[in-house]
């Protein structure tokens, strides 16, 4: 029997002190806390993959301007072109003139820096890991009790907006309001988007929507605090996303960076702008002809950083629906890379597996 030294490292029992505060990471920022805890620490190797072997400077996502698509077909071939180019070789691209109001934006970032920076003993009233059963989960780091290698210097909280919308009492008043009014804007940017990158598969603009892609959506409310040592950890570990696609708003701070090439490449804020990228399951369905690119955020002394990651997936609602790569897709000579899988098999294991820098599509390649 091994017999535990009080010096000696518990991870699980420290992660569950921390757990058990219900205060996240803003609460150990509140408390002025000097030096970021061990469980927070990224293991030697992620640290080296801080230095990219490349310059990154000179690279930057595709920028496109939906302003456009509407006008007339040369138009919105040119903007299918750019769409095509960005999910091929990039997975990510930031678009401007996407029909979001200004205001919008700002009122959800507002909700989103209200709700996070709350009284604790009101906002510890919807801390739960409860993703089964509540629409509303505010907690830090829902791989907490994974095999992630290290905690993230981060709080969320998730909405969970359709297929069946919560009811406006199950959302706090701090950010119900904004909450309601994004998510309808998100959705409606979904529906183009499908449609352009359905285009960009050459195939009928309709196609992916009637796969459902759109049927699920996600709100992953993020809070960045700031962070005494921010070359010691990470504000949210590599991963792809586990969704179809993916809409994020981020705010001025900057920190988001891809795995473009092997090089980590910043997604430099641009004001206004929203952040789009391919998941999981349209590199899944495409067989791999759109990609989804691995990225990270980098802890920062500034702060708190906010942003707001439109998932959609129907991961919550999972239903038998099996999806593989589209047939109108393959061939002979293109054969399926990935076998056939529901979202709920892919969700169970993203979410056992955590983000712990591997990529969980792998799993399902033949
Ligand atoms: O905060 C960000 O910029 C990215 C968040 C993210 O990657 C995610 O929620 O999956
Ligand atoms: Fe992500």
């Amino acid at each position: 029997m091994v017999i535990k030294t009080s010096i000696e490292f518990d991870p699980y029992t420290e992660r569950k002190a921390f757990d058990e505060t219900k205060e996240g990471v803003k609460g150990l920022v509140d408390a002025k806390i000097a030096e970021v805890p061990r469980i927070f620490h990224v293991p030697q190797a992620s640290l080296t993959e801080k230095k990219p072997s490349v310059s990154v400077s000179d690279l930057e996502i595709p920028i496109i301007d939906f302003a456009s698509v509407h006008v007339d077909t040369a138009s919105r071939e040119a903007v299918v072109e750019k769409v095509k180019y960005a999910a091929e070789k990039w997975g990510f691209f930031q678009v401007i003139n996407h029909g979001v109001p200004l205001k919008v934006l700002e009122e959800i970032q507002d909700g989103v820096r209200r709700f996070h920076e709350e009284d604790p003993e009101v906002k510890k009233e919807y801390f739960t890991r409860d993703n089964a059963n509540k629409k509303f989960v505010y907690n830090s780091n829902f791989d907490l009790y994974s095999s992630s290698p290290s905690v993230n210097w981060r709080d969320t909280f998730t909405c969970y907006l359709a297929p069946f919308p919560p009811s406006p009492e199950e959302l706090p008043v701090t950010c119900r309001d904004a909450v309601f009014e994004y998510s309808k804007h998100v959705m409606s940017l979904g529906g183009l988007l499908c449609e352009l990158f359905s285009e960009a598969l050459g195939l009928e603009s309709e196609i992916l929507k009637s796969k459902g892609c759109l049927k699920g959506l996600s709100m992953l409310c993020h809070y960045y605090p700031p962070c005494p040592q921010p070359d010691l950890t990470l504000g949210v570990s590599k991963h792809s996303d586990n969704s179809f696609l993916t809409v994020l708003l981020q705010d001025n701070i900057g920190g988001l960076q891809i795995l473009h090439q092997d090089s980590w490449v910043d997604v430099a804020p641009l004001p206004g702008a929203l952040v789009i990228n391919v998941g999981d399951f349209l590199q899944l369905i495409t067989n791999d002809k759109f990609v989804s690119l691995e990225h990270r955020v980098l802890a920062n002394r500034q702060g708190p950083r906010i942003s707001i990651a439109c998932f959609f997936s129907s991961s919550k609602h999972a239903n038998s629906t099996v999806y593989g790569p589209m047939k109108e897709l393959v061939s002979e000579e293109n054969p399926p890379k990935y076998r056939d899988i529901t979202i709920k098999e892919y969700t169970e294991g993203y979410f056992k597996k955590g983000l712990d820098g591997t990529s969980h599509l792998l799993n399902f390649r033949i």
